[in-house]
């Protein structure tokens, strides 16, 4: 892990409590996932764009905070066409919850991630998910992680902010890597991030491992994910020029300042941005 000093003050306050916190399950989690990839291969096939929408209450950068009923928001978010919801657990930044996450993953039938700020393994073993979030800012022994993911049945979503973190990641074996585009020290995003990040990922996976150029256990194909700042169609056409597969997007479709904003609309408008637009 890298150092803690170059982290936004609300970013090391999340850190520090995750490393507190303390998960005492007694069961090791053992999930019969629902396939991103397959959600998103069938996303593609009925001319959605795969959009990951997010039930995120409040975060550090929102504007407020949104007290609907998380399934009501996930079941809104299925109806404009996401692919699969992410859902913040971690509850004192972000007003999430594991409570949260099993309801909503009994009432829809996509994928579900659980987003949290998961550090060690016993960790895990809070909830059931479809996938599971690894940030490799925040971990020593992400290669064990990603293993005993998987070993609970969890797909790993491995985040990344830039190449070095995405040579690691794909070290490690990660087949699903997030590029986020929030930076970690100032909280602010930038889509270029993706772009710059999104080419090394195809050129790693695509490199002939016998020419010695690239780990053996870099996998031949990543689904790769544009994280955070996406706020428009043209925003989402962009992302998908670049490379992206899928798009995961909270702020944008919580729309927090506007407390009744309609969450089906908000994810609609991005799942529809095919084609040739200005907006
Ligand atoms: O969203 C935040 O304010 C935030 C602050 C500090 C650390 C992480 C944070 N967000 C986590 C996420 O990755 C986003 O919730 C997710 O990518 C969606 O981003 P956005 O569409 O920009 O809400």
């Amino acid at each position: 892990m890298n150092s803690d000093t170059d982290l936004a003050p609300a970013v090391a306050s999340i850190l520090e409590a995750a490393r507190d916190r303390t998960a005492d399950a007694e069961d090791v989690v053992d999930v019969d996932a629902r396939s991103l990839p397959d959600a998103i291969a069938a996303a593609e096939a009925d001319g959605r764009v795969p959009v990951i929408a997010e039930v995120k209450p409040t975060s550090p950068t929102a504007d407020g905070t949104r007290d609907d009923d998380p399934v009501e928001l996930a079941e809104a978010m299925v109806a404009g066409g996401a692919t699969a919801i992410s859902v913040l657990t971690e509850p004192s930044h972000f007003g999430g919850s594991p409570e949260s996450l099993t309801r909503i993953r009994e009432a829809v039938d996509v994928p579900v991630l659980r987003k949290d700020f998961v550090v060690r393994e016993a960790q895990m073993d809070v909830v059931e998910a479809d996938l599971l979030l690894l940030i490799v800012r925040f971990v020593d022994d992400l290669e064990e992680l990603i293993a005993a993911a998987r070993e609970r049945g969890f797909q790993p979503l491995v985040e990344v902010h830039d190449r070095a973190e995405l040579e690691t990641a794909l070290e490690a074996g990660a087949e699903i890597v997030g590029v986020n585009n929030r930076d970690l020290a100032k909280l602010e995003v930038d889509l270029e991030t993706f772009e710059s990040v999104s080419p090394h990922a195809r050129r790693m996976t695509r490199l002939d491992e016998a020419n010695g150029e690239t780990a053996s256990n870099v996998p031949d194909e990543v689904t790769l994910i544009a994280e955070s700042g996406v706020s428009s169609p043209a925003d989402v056409r962009r992302m998908r020029e670049a490379g992206a597969d899928a798009l995961l997007v909270g702020s944008a479709i919580m729309d927090h300042g506007a407390g009744d904003s309609d969450v089906t609309e908000n994810t609609r408008r991005l799942v529809e941005a095919t084609g040739e637009s200005t907006t």
